[in-house]
């Protein structure tokens, strides 16, 4: 009988070239999403070379990092921004990729554009240069981030050098409680297995609670995989996801459709099949979690304090933690709802999707954004903007005195002109709290959009289970 596999050892071996005896293959690539910061080298790469890129067809390339959120119709002002986004537009355009540009509807954040165009299919390789690449394992693909290097290596070959991971299994157990997200699933994942805990490993989450999610809710957990130190994370895919793909601009049609659609369904891990490491997780006792310090594994639920590190006992770790709280400006003991926040962030490729949206927005009802507070609400592609506007969200937003921007990666990072001045406290919806990651001296909260929104308007941060939107 042939031997049991897991999703990932399935598509591992359904796009191997070649195997080395060490364990080292060459895979296969189906898809490579680019954006303007880590791929310049990598077509100058090519030029230098005499290279073209192999399949053009399977190379999607998008701005997100550099744009400014706000209008943009007459040009980039910050010259290093504008240098890099039109350096994207003109390699796209002499290679033969297709390309988004800022004034392009279906713009936004890479790992949002993808799954949005149906780019993004179950079972497929699928990398970018970017570590958050692992949100599209959401679909049943194996996606993950590389490095400029192998940018131009699969602009080259469409294939991958690759050793393969461990296998891990993260399984999430029982109902989610209301007030409770897939954001505050996968922070409390990472509060358990820390930073490092998925290290050589490729995660596949399963369970009861990651069943019930939707598709962008699964897009969440699959995005801080990488946080967790994973190569990358996925899900098998399922009627929801085949519900979410039909009918996308990219999306296999009629008998296609049908073909794809039964190799799809084969995508789950045997039953008997062996996983390395093993992680359960209840998220019926889940409440919902902020981030306390400058790692994405200082978690804690927002009823409680922040920690006091004195008792860590390992003395580098114990250091590196007062250190976060100094960063942080936080005393150990301060109940986490009294933390008083100076400005809001909802967005990124984490929490920028029409669902995310919609529940920022439904804790809003005739609140007003606290006076010290400023607001953003950023839409993860110019495709979320639309729904939202359609919906309505965005008057809801604007009247409370959030700002409605136009997509990017925005606040997630400072790379573009959004930023937070030093010292600045943020309830923030994106994935990373490491110093200075919104702005020199910036401080970081990571949250859900509900929560973000809530703390918003409370000016500090508030449990979201004895809110009400009045
Ligand atoms: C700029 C890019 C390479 C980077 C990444 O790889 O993730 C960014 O998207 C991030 O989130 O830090
Ligand atoms: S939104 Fe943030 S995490 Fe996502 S790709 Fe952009 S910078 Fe990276």
């Amino acid at each position: 009988m042939a031997k049991a596999r897991t999703l990932y050892d399935k598509i591992w071996d359904d796009h191997a070239v070649d195997m080395q005896p060490d364990g080292t293959g060459l895979l296969y690539i189906d898809r490579h999403l680019v954006h303007e910061v880590t791929s310049p080298q990598a077509f100058e790469g090519l030029r230098m070379t005499g290279r073209k890129v192999r399949q053009p067809g399977k190379t999607l390339a998008v701005v997100d990092h550099n744009v400014p959120t706000t209008d943009r119709r007459h040009g980039i002002d910050d010259p290093e921004s504008a240098l890099q986004v039109e350096t994207l537009a003109k390699n796209a355009a002499e290679f033969g990729v297709e390309y988004y540009s800022e004034l392009d509807m279906r713009q936004g954040v890479v790992h949002i554009v993808g799954p949005e165009q149906g780019f993004t299919l179950p079972g497929m390789t699928i990398v970018c240069g970017d570590s958050h690449t692992s949100t599209h394992g959401a679909f049943g693909s194996l996606a993950h981030g590389i490095g400029t290097s192998e940018v131009e290596h699969v602009l080259a070959t469409q294939t991958l050098i690759q050793k393969k991971a461990k296998n891990m299994l993260v399984k999430v157990n029982g109902q989610i409680p209301a007030g409770v997200t897939a954001k505050d699933i996968v922070l409390a994942i990472i509060g358990k297995i820390g930073t490092a805990g998925g290290t050589g490993y490729v995660i596949e989450y399963a369970g009861e609670a990651i069943e019930s999610l939707s598709i962008e809710g699964r897009m969440t957990v699959c995005n801080m995989s990488i946080e967790g130190g994973a190569r990358a994370g996925l899900i098998a895919p399922d009627e929801k996801t085949f519900e979410y793909i039909k009918g996308r601009p990219k999306a296999p049609k009629g008998d296609d459709w049908d073909k794809a659609l039964a190799y799809w369904k084969t995508l789950h891990t045997d039953a008997d099949a062996y996983f390395d490491k093993v992680i359960e997780l209840d998220a019926a006792n889940l409440p919902p979690i902020v981030s306390w310090g400058s790692s994405p594994e200082d978690v804690v639920s927002v009823e409680g304090v922040v920690p006091n590190p004195k008792e860590i006992e390992d003395e580098n770790r114990r250091q590196s933690k007062f250190r976060a709280l100094d960063y942080m400006g936080l005393e150990p003991g301060t109940k986490i709802t009294d933390i008083k926040i100076d400005r809001a962030f909802i967005g990124s490729c984490t929490n920028g999707r029409i669902e995310d949206l919609r529940a920022a927005a439904a804790v809003i009802g005739n609140h007003k954004v606290a006076s010290h507070v400023s607001a953003m609400v950023v839409p993860g592609s110019g495709l979320v903007k639309e729904q939202a506007e359609e919906e309505g969200l965005d008057v809801i937003f604007k009247e409370a005195g959030f700002e409605w921007r136009e997509p990017g990666c925005s606040m997630c990072l400072a790379m573009n002109a959004d930023k937070l001045a030093p010292g600045e406290r943020c309830a923030s919806t994106s994935n990373r709290n490491f110093e200075g990651r919104q702005g020199h001296k910036g401080r970081t909260h990571l949250v859900s959009p509900a929560m973000a929104a809530a703390a918003a308007i409370a000016g500090h941060f508030v449990d979201i289970r004895d809110w009400t939107a009045n």
